[in-house]
């Protein structure tokens, strides 16, 4: 019996599971804020080309590991770490590491729909500028194709040019997924992206992060059980700075393996 009701997702099967790459492997990382312990032995193989859910009760840690992933945590000075965190195979803590290079594999979009205080085209050529891309040509092109894959191309293109606050909420967010491609990243990391819109938006963010699967590989922190359960493919529990469960999103939300999942994901508790 199914916990949580969850419409079919193309999850694949074990065999095809095991020869797909990982993104990253994360192997006995911990994280203080000063004294306080925040992760905590935090071990997680994140594969290529899928949805990953990060669930749990607020303060787990969910928002800690998600930034930990591209090392936006270490913007916080108290923060502290132990463990490796492999990015195709590269431990993403090596001094020689460069943390710019990093984010431009990594990008993030975050709660609330954050668009610069400038032009629809502005905010997703702002990137590839950074990147030295200079032809209007060439910054034109990736503005088209970055605001088609975030799906908002229909709704923009005869208004380019003005203002991104002129936007609805639900449409600055998924402007925010296009300036996030526009950079061309292999990873997407998005904490809890839908939190602050409404129901309609809601659901066109999350098809659209179905959508984007094709291409990217997809963290996505979520307070919403029923949205890792229509989206992800795989889904962690996290409870306490730990990670008490990991696995295929069907068979967590069906046949959890650990009590604490089976009380969180039946509201027992968070
Ligand atoms: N900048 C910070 N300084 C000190 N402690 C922090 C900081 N950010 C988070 N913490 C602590 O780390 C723990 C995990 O917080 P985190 O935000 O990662 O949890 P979360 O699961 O994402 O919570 P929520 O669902 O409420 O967003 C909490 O105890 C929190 O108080």
């Amino acid at each position: 019996m199914s916990l949580i009701a969850k419409p079919m997702v193309n999850n694949t099967s074990e065999q095809t599971e095991q020869a797909k790459s990982k993104v990253f492997e994360v192997s006995g990382l911990n994280l203080w804020y000063g004294e306080d312990q925040a992760l905590k032995n935090i071990n997680m193989k994140i594969v290529e080309n899928e949805i990953t859910a990060i669930i749990g009760p607020s303060g787990c840690g969910k928002s800690t590991f998600l930034k930990t992933l591209n090392r936006m945590v270490e913007m916080v000075p108290i923060v502290k770490t132990s463990g490796t965190i492999k990015y195709k195979g590269e431990n993403i803590f090596n001094a020689k590491q460069s943390v710019e290079d990093l984010r431009t594999h990594v990008g993030m979009v975050f709660q609330k729909p954050n668009p610069f205080p400038k032009s629809i085209y502005e905010n997703v050529a702002y990137g590839p500028k950074i990147h030295g891309i200079k032809k209007k040509k060439d910054l034109d092109l990736i503005v088209e194709k970055s605001l088609k894959d975030a799906a908002i191309w229909d709704e923009v293109k005869d208004r380019l040019h003005e203002n991104a606050y002129g936007l609805s909420g639900g449409q600055q967010q998924r402007l925010c997924i296009a300036r996030c491609l526009a950079i061309e990243p292999d990873v997407i990391l998005m904490d809890e992206p839908t939190s602050a819109l409404d129901p309609i938006s809601t659901l066109k963010v999350e098809e659209l992060v179905q959508q984007l699967r094709e291409k990217y590989s997809i963290v996505i922190v979520t307070h919403n059980m029923q949205q890792a359960a229509r989206v992800s493919d795989q889904t962690a529990f996290f409870l306490n700075g730990e990670l008490v469960e990991f696995s295929n999103t069907d068979k967590l939300f069906s046949n959890p393996e650990d009590r604490r999942t089976e009380d969180y994901i039946t509201g027992r508790f968070g």
